[in-house]
């Protein structure tokens, strides 16, 4: 098996595109309309299944916005330099919800963004090298 997208759905897909494009640098992959039922999808992405899982965007005609609830978290995203990512992400309009810095207990620098519809969006600084998320982290 292998993971192949998380999808969310979005008030305004356009809006949501321009976040993940313009904002995360993700590539927009395709996109398909369901007239019959009343959706529309867009995939996104830093490459495509199967070697990279991408996000799945759902807009239901005439649905502007969802409870977001509290089980959601976040997805993450894995950045060279999280303050950069982060000034980038203001600068392109982007919302920064917490600040570039050290996950609490651990080492890695992580930092959080608001989508256009409030989906946080986890930046995490170079995962591939990092430390640990916590100080007692094991490989399981
Ligand atoms: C393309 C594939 O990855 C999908 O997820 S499409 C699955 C399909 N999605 C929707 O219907 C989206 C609109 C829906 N109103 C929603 O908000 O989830 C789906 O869930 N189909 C259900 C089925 O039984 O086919
Ligand atoms: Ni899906």
């Amino acid at each position: 098996m292998r993971l192949l997208h998380t999808m969310l759905r979005v008030g305004n897909l356009q809006r949501s595109i321009d976040f993940y494009t313009n904002v995360l640098g993700m590539q927009l992959l395709r996109t398909s309309d369901n007239p019959e039922y009343k959706y529309k999808l867009a995939f996104l992405g830093y490459g495509r299944n199967p070697e990279h899982a991408e996000l799945e965007l759902t807009y239901n005609y005439g649905v502007e916005s969802y409870e977001m609830g509290t089980a959601y978290g976040h997805i993450a995203v894995g950045v060279d330099d999280a303050k950069k990512a982060c000034d980038a992400a203001r600068t392109a309009g982007g919302a920064v919800t917490r600040e570039a810095g050290p996950v609490k207990g651990g080492s890695t620098v992580i930092a959080f963004l608001a989508d256009p519809d409030g989906y946080k969006v986890e930046l995490i600084e170079r995962p591939e090298q990092s430390s640990g998320l916590h100080k007692k982290e094991e490989t399981a």
